[in-house]
């Protein structure tokens, strides 16, 4: 296959030879509708991304498309969105623009293979219809390849919103029939001490190994809701699902920023070292207290605050790394470093994604060996986990998750993924007890 291959498709677009725009986009707000009312009832692309700060945005339906593989796809992405959005012309107020949703596999050369059919190494949709929902208000945004097209559009969903405004809150859990791991406890094992090996031998000084578990529903799943269950228990992390309408729908919970950006102002973080939380608020203390003076914690999580330093610093004309904290999730414990930065330029929100995936909260150091161990130890394809997920606009400004606590969901079945960070003196049952604790937000949303 080509590995610079890539589209940017506009459904039923125009060229628009005679200098009009190609496409145009139109906004009204909305009262009392639920945003993810407009998934309801078809088979059509969705997306849905929520931030903890209370940013919710749901799409469906492709205006524009945009597809890349291979070593330039940043590049390549960039170049065929800036194009689709150059002839873009919005009316309506700013929180309503149209935003660019979606996200790009952990691997450069990835090829899609089940449960990841229908996703390729990066792809992002411009839905035709957006509903996008800030403390400010609700706004119903069209998309459209001329304004006629866009008014129709958007009034017509205005009405059918009005008359079915949203369930809200739905449906009970899926329920779990059976679940099949990818890796048992004894190749967990040996693969950590690969992994082990190379670190002793001075290859590699860290590596994030993951696993899958693969669930066979009772029924089928409704991701909207069980994300709206996933957002009602981890409130302090994002939300996300991405349907191109033709295969699974990949969606999760991640509490990890890789980037927001406005402006020229970053924000970004290391998150790594984790331990449970406890049965009492002293418990959860003690849990923390270990984590902070442990050597092997403080290590783990210094080389991830390290790495985005180092690749944040040539794009950046100041930077600042702030006091570690911890990261308190229901079922989990993290040590969080924020970082800052301004940039030194005009940039890509891209440009930052791609100088910072995979950060060694993910990924490893030094980067080609945590590769090259990653390839050879794991026996599964990560496709889009623990790589970025998120928007971005026309401005080049956005935000990305990294694609984390995720599954995708095809049928009755979800794949689940989690991984661990391996350093010296890492112990292989610790690192498949964090592992376990990993797949438990979404598991528990599926029994
Ligand atoms: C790899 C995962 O999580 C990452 C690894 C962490 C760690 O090793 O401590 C913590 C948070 C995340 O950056 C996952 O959730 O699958």
């Amino acid at each position: 296959m080509d590995r610079s291959s890539g589209d940017s498709r506009l459904a039923g677009g125009t060229n628009g030879a005679d200098g009009a725009a190609d496409l145009v986009s139109r906004s009204r707000e909305l009262e009392g509708v639920a945003a993810d009312a407009i998934l309801d009832g078809s088979a059509a692309a969705r997306v849905q991304w929520a931030t903890p700060d209370g940013l919710e945005l749901v799409g469906r339906g492709i205006a524009a498309e945009f597809t890349a593989g291979g070593t330039g796809r940043f590049d390549r992405l960039r170049d065929r969105a800036n194009r689709v959005f150059s002839g873009l012309v919005h009316d309506g107020p700013d929180p309503a623009r149209p935003r660019a949703v979606g996200g790009v596999a952990f691997h450069d050369g990835h090829e899609p293979t089940p449960p990841w059919t229908g996703f390729p190494a990066a792809s992002f949709i411009l839905p035709r219809v957006q509903v996008v929902r800030t403390d400010d208000g609700t706004w119903l945004t069209a998309v459209g390849d001329r304004a006629g097209e866009a008014d129709d559009r958007l009034e017509r969903w205005h009405d059918r919103l009005t008359v079915s405004p949203g369930t809200g809150p739905r449906g009970s859990t899926p329920g779990v029939a059976a679940t099949r791991r990818t890796t048992s406890p004894a190749e967990w094992t040996t693969q950590v001490e690969t992994a082990l090996e190379r670190i002793a031998d001075g290859r590699l000084r860290k590596v994030v190994l993951a696993q899958a578990l693969s669930v066979e529903l009772e029924g089928p799943i409704d991701v909207a809701a069980t994300l709206e269950r996933l957002g009602r228990q981890y409130p302090n992390c994002y939300r996300f699902s991405v349907d191109h309408g033709t295969g699974g729908t990949f969606f999760g919970a991640p509490p990890e920023r890789l980037v927001s950006k406005r402006g020229q102002r970053v924000e970004t973080e290391a998150l790594a070292g984790s331990v449970p939380r406890g049965e009492t608020p002293a418990e959860d203390e003690d849990h923390v207290e270990r984590m902070r003076g442990d050597e092997k914690f403080q290590h783990e999580h210094g080389l991830v605050v390290d790495a985005i330093r180092e690749q944040l610093a040539p794009l950046a004309r100041d930077l600042t790394v702030s006091e570690q904290t911890i990261r308190r999730l229901a079922t989990i414990q993290h040590l969080q470093t924020p970082i800052e930065a301004t940039l030194s330029g005009d940039r890509h929100v891209l440009e930052i994604v791609e100088a910072l995936h995979p950060t060694p909260a993910v990924g490893g150091v030094p980067p080609d060996a945590a590769w090259e161990t990653i390839r050879e130890t794991e026996s599964f394809d990560r496709g889009w986990y623990a790589a970025p997920v998120g928007w971005f606009d026309a401005d080049g400004d956005g935000e990305f998750a990294v694609g984390l606590r995720s599954g995708v969901a095809t049928d009755e079945q979800v794949t689940l993924f989690a991984g661990s960070g391996i350093v010296a003196d890492s112990d292989s049952d610790e690192e498949w007890d964090e592992v376990q604790l990993k797949f438990r937000p979404v598991l528990d949303e599926l029994k």
